[in-house]
């Protein structure tokens, strides 16, 4: 029995039929020799997210499930047996084919890796299979009805992309078992059309396939194809060629928009790592490391240095729990933070309650700046203490200490595994003695500080005395007690909502973070004369070429809520207000550019109206013979008949298709009337038109370019090249819109319809490969009897076949690849079709020339 079927299955040839080729017999296993199908099967393909499927290729893979289904139940072998998504699989050129079949016999034995495997593979079993064959306990052959309820699994798969019944996530067999047995019990339990986002032809299609009655499952050819009729309008608009040609643009442009966004993310990811690095060290020493670059230790001449320390903070951290001095820190330093942005300084650390600050590294200006940068500071650090509260303590005063020295200094990077900027020499200790040595709520100097300040405009010092400092001996040293003109607030800005570091909260990308709470920043401004970070904000700002869309979603997203950022300049240490608007030139680029794909960039010097001109139409706007013409204002395009199938070798315009692809932002134009010229309405349709030789308008292709189901109009008037599988040989065009028209007549009346009688595959005649009439737009030609001979490569009559891939040269190198393992099948069978058009050739001179990609799959089954 399995010898005969393997004959037949080996007879089959259907390009949405995986050939199969043999089966390799080991000790233990079973290996099934097929077609090697480059992209996975139609499970892989939908649950990769990546991938972003519109409405032309899952309605292609429809129509080439139905077209393989057919072919297979008007074969001999009558019924697949084994229908899933794991056995639909996609070859290199996005075409479906149906694997896997038969051999029920052979698959009787199959044992299963895990539970979940043995379930998971009874989710598209029908309820009336289920029950014979006990749940998988044994294999039966299947029935038509059965495909059918598959199938019916397979378009709610193909819809929802979340699996069978939606189980993709569940990875463990129980609930997917619980499905199962509930399908089983005849309890109508099917997956769910609550939200589905489908036309209803659809849901109704679905409903009847998986029917609990085998005997109301409609059949394929006859229902099934004629319900989903308007799934394929969008196929049949354009020539199947056209239809493959965009198909693979369409895969491209996803591959080019993926790579972009991970680019992007990469980008992103480099920016927080920058900008932690950033954080820890001095920009410009950030930046030496980055390149690379080891960094030498640098003196400086005068800077200033401020260190800060709590009184009694061991009092307090031994009266709190760590928690509580956790939250307490945190929300001082994070004041301190905010106060020390509007300053030309660098922090250089934090140690428990010890806050150290310098003004002079690693950029150096003159002493008295950077001792008046200090010096304000550290009477605004002051202002903003006095009323600061604990948070645990409320009722306490923090009593902060503060001391300051200027004096020369040496900066270096110490340190690979943690690298910390670090200042060494006596001015460091001096600093720390001066805060060792002041009061509480006073900012202690010493006498070159005091000097300094003294130089400047408005500080007011007083001198403290003679102090015996530990170390130093001998001091003289000053009280700061203010600076005339300014008045610190003693508010300080709202902490808990001010900006946070936009490198640990993975909150938004490119760095639209800062403005999230852009009110509460700003109240933070207002309240406290503060300033926002301008060199956060910023950042996403530089306009940078080929936006990736994240970042063009981010703009237009940041530009939707774009307001106008009063920004903070501090020329004067807090006195003035300014606003920047740092988005708005970037997201006007950007926003441009968003509308456009990438092939519109390559012709955005062309007016995006073009005017189309016919030439050579009759009054019905055919057209015949040769080109049409495209004019741009001043530009003409020629626009070539679609050359695939005409004898004189011309070739698709692709170039023309991308312009035309680009085009389809522009807004609608209204429709074609018969006059000479006319506006475009929509570039893809209007192409397919040209090159189809007839001009209608054409509304539904005007959607965007992934329209959701609802978008696909219900009934569409049939009007197409003719695809494989079609008579057209035997019926003519017309005879084939007739048959179209009475079936359609026939189910509108509800009249029933019999079996074709001219049936669009011809069965097989026994003993001998089914010969499969492959037509598509070369039926359009007159045939010359060597018509194969001007079929492009990517003719979908050789979509992954190798020309040359005779099944004798594939059985030489399957025997090649597996040594001397015992073969079913006898390699001298010619699987050529007798008619075939395209000559057989010899064996001997047969070049392996496909040999990057394999063609045989041979699948394990135990
Ligand atoms: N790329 C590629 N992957 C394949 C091919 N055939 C099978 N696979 C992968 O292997 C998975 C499992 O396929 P099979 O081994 O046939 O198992 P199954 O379809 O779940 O079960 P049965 O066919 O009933 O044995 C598929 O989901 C695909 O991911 C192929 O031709 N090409
Ligand atoms: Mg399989």
């Amino acid at each position: 029995m399995t010898k005969i079927e393997m004959k037949i299955m080996r007879q089959l040839c259907h390009d949405n039929i995986n050939s199969f080729m043999g089966l390799c017999l080991r000790p233990n296993s079973v290996c099934v020799v097929r077609e090697f199908c480059a992209k996975s099967s139609l499970m892989d393909i939908l649950r990769n997210r990546d991938l972003k499927l519109d409405h032309l290729f899952i309605a292609s893979f429809v129509e080439d499930l139905i077209k393989g289904m057919i072919y297979l139940h008007e074969s001999e072998l009558k019924v697949h047996g084994n229908l899933k998504s794991t056995n639909c699989l996609i070859t290199s050129r996005w075409a479906l084919q149906v694997a896997d079949f038969g051999l029920h016999e052979i698959r009787d034995d199959q044992k299963w890796d895990c539970d979940y495997l043995l379930w998971q593979s009874l989710l598209w079993t029908s309820p009336e299979l289920l029950k014979e064959t006990e749940y998988g306990k044994r294999t039966v052959k299947g029935t038509q009805k059965g495909d059918v309820y598959a199938f019916g699994i397979i378009l709610h798969e193909l819809i929802t992309r979340q699996g069978p019944y939606q189980l993709i996530e569940y990875q463990d067999h129980t609930k997917v078992e619980d499905v199962v047995r509930s399908v089983g019990e005849g309890t109508c339990f099917r997956p769910s059309l609550a939200g589905l986002e489908c036309q209803g032809y659809l849901m109704d299609t679905m409903r009847l396939c998986w029917s609990e009655y085998p005997e109301q499952r409609p059949d394929f050819k006859h229902v099934i194809r004629h319900k989903l009729k308007p799934m394929f309008a969008g196929i049949y608009k354009r020539n199947i060629m056209d239809h493959m040609v965009v198909m693979m643009e369409k895969y491209q442009n996803q591959l080019e928009d993926l790579v972009e966004e991970r680019t992007a993310e990469l980008r992103e990811e480099k920016r927080r790592t920058e900008h932690l690095l950033q954080r820890m060290l001095p920009k410009s020493v950030a930046q030496q490391l980055l390149n690379g670059h080891s960094v030498v230790p640098e003196s400086f001449p005068s800077v200033t240095i401020y260190f800060s320390d709590i009184v009694g903070f061991t009092k307090i951290s031994g009266e709190s729990t760590p928690l509580q001095v956790v939250a307490f820190l945190n929300k001082l330093y994070t004041l301190f933070d905010s106060i020390i942005k509007q300053y030309d300084v660098y922090k250089v650390e934090t140690i428990g309650d010890a806050y150290m600050v310098v003004s002079g590294v690693p950029s150096y200006k003159t002493e008295s700046y950077h001792a008046e940068q200090i010096g304000t500071m550290a009477l605004h650090l002051l202002a903003a203490v006095r009323d600061f509260r604990i948070p645990h303590r409320p009722e306490d005063q923090l009593m902060l200490r503060i001391g300051l020295h200027t004096g020369s200094c040496v900066a270096g990077v110490v340190g690979k595994t943690m690298p910390r900027y670090c200042l060494f020499g006596d001015t460091v200790n001096t600093a720390s003695r001066m805060e060792s040595n002041g009061e509480p709520l006073k900012v202690h100097c010493s006498s070159s500080t005091h000097r300094v300040l003294n130089s400047v405009d408005g500080f007011e010092l007083e001198e403290r005395g003679i102090l015996n400092i530990k170390g130093k001996g001998a001091m003289t040293t000053f009280w700061l007690t203010g600076r005339k003109g300014f008045v610190f607030s003693p508010s300080y800005p709202d902490y808990e909502t001010e900006e946070e570091p936009d490198i640990f909260p993975r909150r938004e990308i490119g760095g639209c973070s800062s403005f999230n709470n852009t009110s509460a920043a700003m109240r933070a401004v207002q309240n406290s004369k503060l300033g926002l970070n301008r060199e956060s904000t910023l950042s996403l700002a530089r306009p940078k070429e080929g936006h990736s869309s994240i970042l063009k979603r981010l703009v237009e997203r940041a530009k939707n809520t774009e307001t106008s950022i009063p920004a903070y300049f501090t020329p004067a240490n807090g006195v003035s207000f300014g606003t920047i608007n740092p988005l708005t030139r970037p997201i006007e680029r950007s926003s441009q550019e968003s509308g456009r794909s990438q092939a519109s960039n390559r012709f955005r010097r062309k007016t995006l109206t073009p005017k189309l001109t016919r030439h050579n139409h009759d009054s019905n706007g055919r057209m015949h013979g040769s080109n049409g013409r495209i004019a741009f204002d001043d530009e003409d395009i020629v626009v070539r008949k679609r050359s695939t199938s005409l004898p004189d070798g011309e070739v698709l315009n692709l170039e023309l298709l991308d312009l035309y692809s680009s085009l389809s932002a522009v807004p609608s134009h209204p429709p074609l009337d018969s006059s000479p010229s006319f506006y475009s309405p929509s570039p893809n349709p209007r192409l397919s038109q040209l090159v189809d030789g007839s001009f209608t308008s054409d509304s539904s292709a005007r959607s965007s370019q992934y329209p959701s189901y609802r978008d696909l109009p219900e009934i569409v008037p049939r009007k197409r090249s003719l695809s494989c599988g079609d008579k057209l040989s035997m019926l003519g065009l017309e005879e084939e819109e007739d048959e179209e028209e009475e079936m359609d007549r026939r189910l509108s009346n509800g009249e029933p319809l019999e079996a074709d009688s001219s049936p669009l595959i011809t069965p097989p005649p026994k003993g001998r490969r089914a010969r499969k009439p492959r037509k598509s737009t070369l039926s359009l030609q007159p045939t010359d009897g060597n018509v194969l001979a001007k079929k492009p490569f990517w003719h979908p009559s050789l979509r992954d076949k190798s020309p040359d891939a005779s099944f004798s040269s594939l059985w030489r190198r399957l025997a090649k690849s597996i040594g001397d393992e015992t073969l079913e099948q006898s390699p001298n069978c010619n699987r050529r079709p007798v008619n075939s058009r395209q000559p057989t050739p010899p064996p001997s001179s047969t070049p392996l020339n496909n040999a990057s990609e394999p063609l045989l799959n041979a699948s394990l089954m135990v």
